[in-house]
């Protein structure tokens, strides 16, 4: 798995003090990113950071040196503090580009409202950025405020960087934006009461999801062989779903699936995976080892108590597997809200990928790979009732990235 950026600030920087007596102006404020991008990739990330501005679309620019790949954010720290002096960008506040697949960025400031040169920062979503950097330049916000603003407006899972944060983590944590297994099943019930959806709609569009998430994470050509492990509950229709598409897309999926419930749907999807041609294994084990990826579709958000058999071992060899594993809605055996549990087998689990079915749970605070949503299929009226954000799936995607950890898709 990929280390993550290192966004720590030092605790002063002194030499803001020299911007305190200088007249305010308003100036372009610089982008940079933390990632590998190209010139054309720079260039949209420019214009999605003044889409919302209807004047002046120049108020964000690319600084002259903009990608500082795999660096810390330190040393774009140590650069802009010289080239805020030149005149041409505002010397306070930039953005950072953290990862090029997520959307949100950081907008960072150099000083504080008190004038003390104590930096900080603040998670945005892209398409506002510019927008934030600029209400803040010219005062009409503070920084409290836009960040307060800012935590509870965007989706992303910042908690994933907690080893590189300071106290800002904490309050992004708390601010998450994630749906409680109580919620998360209500919202399900909605969906299939007023919203009209039936089980095998919502499963087909989960799985599709899930296979979607496979594809941007490994293409077949690089990793043919997916093993799918199938749980008794919806969690694992998920999973045999997404093994039927995986298996148009080009894949090799082997369906491991103990025990099945007696629900015909999931009878029909086994028959479908049957026609298909595609295998069920017994040995969970030794086709693990054979595999180019794992996907934990056994349990999600219904999942409580002590594994039960014959799980305990499966659950055991995720945690100890070499092969990447793409956990769908939650890694199995985790608490949705607690996380990882303090013993068992999952004590030490914690998956390569992740896809959150609808949004995210309050277990990914403790999820530290590549995080995805997956469910474009609830309006607006529903998340704001259920208190999350819809993310902007891009064309006909299923899946989304969020965060800003792990490497570039
Ligand atoms: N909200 C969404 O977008 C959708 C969610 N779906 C999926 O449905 C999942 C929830 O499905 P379910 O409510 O059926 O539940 P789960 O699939 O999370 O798990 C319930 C099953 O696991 C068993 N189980 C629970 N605790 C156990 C333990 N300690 N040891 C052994 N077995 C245990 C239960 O007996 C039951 O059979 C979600 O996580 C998601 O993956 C989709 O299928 C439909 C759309
Ligand atoms: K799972």
């Amino acid at each position: 798995m990929d280390v993550h950026p290192d966004l720590l600030l030092p605790d002063r920087i002194p030499e803001m003090e020299r911007h305190h007596s200088k007249p305010s102006q308003v100036l372009p404020f610089a982008l940079y990113a933390l990632c590998a991008l190209s010139d054309e990739e720079l260039a949209a990330c420019r214009q999605q950071c003044v889409a919302d501005i209807d004047c002046d679309d120049n108020i964000v620019q690319l600084a002259p040196k903009a990608v500082f790949k795999d660096q810390s954010l330190r040393i774009i720290v140590e650069y802009h503090v010289e080239l805020g002096f030149g005149g041409q960008f505002d010397g306070k506040f930039f953005i950072v580009v953290v990862h090029p697949s997520s959307y949100t960025v950081l907008v960072v400031a150099l000083d504080d409202d008190e004038l003390q040169c104590k930096p900080d920062l603040l998670w945005s979503k892209i398409g506002k950025s510019g927008l934030v950097a600029a209400n803040l330049g010219i005062g009409i916000i503070m920084w409290d405020e836009a960040k307060d603003h800012s935590m509870h407006k965007i989706y992303a899972c910042t908690c994933n960087l907690d080893v590189t944060f300071n106290d800002f983590n904490l309050t992004s944590v708390m601010a998450l934006r994630t749906l409680g297994p109580k919620a998360a099943a209500a919202l399900d019930e909605e969906l299939m009461s007023t919203g009209a959806f039936s089980i095998d709609q919502l499963m087909e569009l989960a799985g599709l999801a899930v296979s979607q998430t496979m594809y941007a994470l490994s293409p077949p050509s690089k990793s043919p062989n997916i093993l799918v492990a199938c749980g008794p509950g919806n969690n694992g229709g998920d999973g045999l779903v997404a093994a039927r598409h995986l298996h148009y897309f080009g894949y090799k999926p082997t369906m491991y699936f103990p025990k099945q419930s007696k629900n015909e749907l999931f009878g029909r999807l086994r028959t479908q995976l049957e026609q298909l041609k595609v295998p069920f294994t017994d040995d969970f084990v030794g086709t693990a080892k054979r595999s180019d990826w794992i996907i934990d579709a056994i349990f999600g958000f219904s999942f409580s108590g002590e594994v039960r058999e014959p799980f305990p071992g499966v659950i055991k060899a995720l945690a100890e597997s070499k092969v990447p594993v793409l956990a769908v809605d939650a890694p199995s055996s985790w608490n949705i809200e607690t996380g990882p549990p303090d013993d068992g087998p999952g004590k030490d689990y914690n998956p390569d990928a992740l896809i959150s079915l609808t949004a995210p749970k309050p277990l990914v605070k403790w999820f530290k790979g590549r995080h995805f949503v997956g469910g474009r299929f609830v309006g607006e009226d529903i998340a704001e009732k259920y208190g999350f954000d819809v993310p902007p799936y891009k064309g006909s995607d299923q899946t989304v990235e969020i965060g800003s950890q792990g490497e570039k898709l």
